[in-house]
């Protein structure tokens, strides 16, 4: 397991962000320790795609400060993220659908590849004995992830569920320190949510990953996050672990009971 569990490895201070008159988040606080899994749950429109892109860097907020791994930021661009560790996945799947399934998982080794293109282009001597590396590392995932049949298909021939899948494969490949999942189980079915959940806390156990994730179904949030952020008009209504915010009657009233 994780032995440095307590420490924080990701501290947001007081964050207001506003899209002209519209706030989308509201003065909120929350940390993130290292090695956990961490849900950010609300009403549609509660501000939790805009908190994962103040998070890595993609929205910078008017209000407050974030630090991660011990570090206030300033400003801080979506590729720095990358940099330091931080990669995520998209509500609306973003892989290259034209290319295959290893070539998408590939991409995310780019930020790793040392040799230029010329080099990648000749492909030849060292930029060679690189590409087999990231290849090994590519296909170790995709083994990880059970999509060997598919490591050939172009992923927009690929049904939704396995093209998520392919897109977990391609934050995988970056090796993060911190992993942003932004409703990684939409519109799939029980089966394939609970491939997706043992997929991600087998990774936060072999890979020592610390994950945030976004997602609508309460029971698999549930049952997979160590805490629970909850967001409800851009403002924090509650935080803690998932028996006590399952019965904490703010959020029954914001979201649970009421299924908006
Ligand atoms: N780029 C933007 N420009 C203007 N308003 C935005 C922008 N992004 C988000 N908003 C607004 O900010 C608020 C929060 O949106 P956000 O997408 O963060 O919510 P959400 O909780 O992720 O919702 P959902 O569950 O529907 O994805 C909403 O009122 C939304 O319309």
């Amino acid at each position: 397991m994780i032995e440095a569990y307590d420490d924080i490895l990701l501290a947001v201070d007081a964050v207001s962000l506003s899209f002209g008159g519209v706030r989308a988040i509201s003065d909120v606080s929350f940390d993130i320790r290292r090695g956990e899994i961490r849900a950010i749950i609300g009403p549609n429109g509660a501000g939790k795609t805009s908190m994962l892109n103040v998070v890595n860097g993609f929205y910078h907020p008017q209000e407050g400060r974030i630090t991660y791994r011990g570090r206030t930021r300033a400003r801080m661009k979506p590729h720095e993220a990358a940099v330091q560790g931080i990669a995520r996945t998209f509500q609306n799947v973003a892989l290259f659908k034209g290319m295959t399934t290893l070539d998408n998982i590939m991409t995310g080794r780019s930020l790793k590849m040392r040799r230029g293109l010329v080099w990648q282009a000749l492909r030849h001597g060292p930029a060679l004995a690189e590409e087999i590396a990231h290849r090994r590392v590519c296909e170790e995932i995709i083994d990880f992830l059970e999509i060997e049949h598919i490591r050939k298909t172009p992923v927009g021939a690929l049904p939704y569920g396995l093209q998520k899948r392919v897109e977990l494969g391609r934050a995988l490949a970056m090796e993060p320190t911190l992993l942003l999942l932004d409703e990684p189980m939409a519109g799939m079915n029980l089966e394939e949510k609970e491939d997706m959940s043992r997929f991600i806390v087998e990774a936060r156990r072999l890979r020592g990953l610390t994950v945030a994730l976004i997602e609508h179904d309460i029971g698999v949030v549930m049952d997979l996050s160590d805490r629970v952020l909850v967001l409800e008009y851009g403002r924090k209504i509650a935080d803690g672990v998932p028996d006590d915010v399952k019965t904490d009657p703010r959020v029954i009233a914001a979201y649970l009971g009421v299924g908006r």
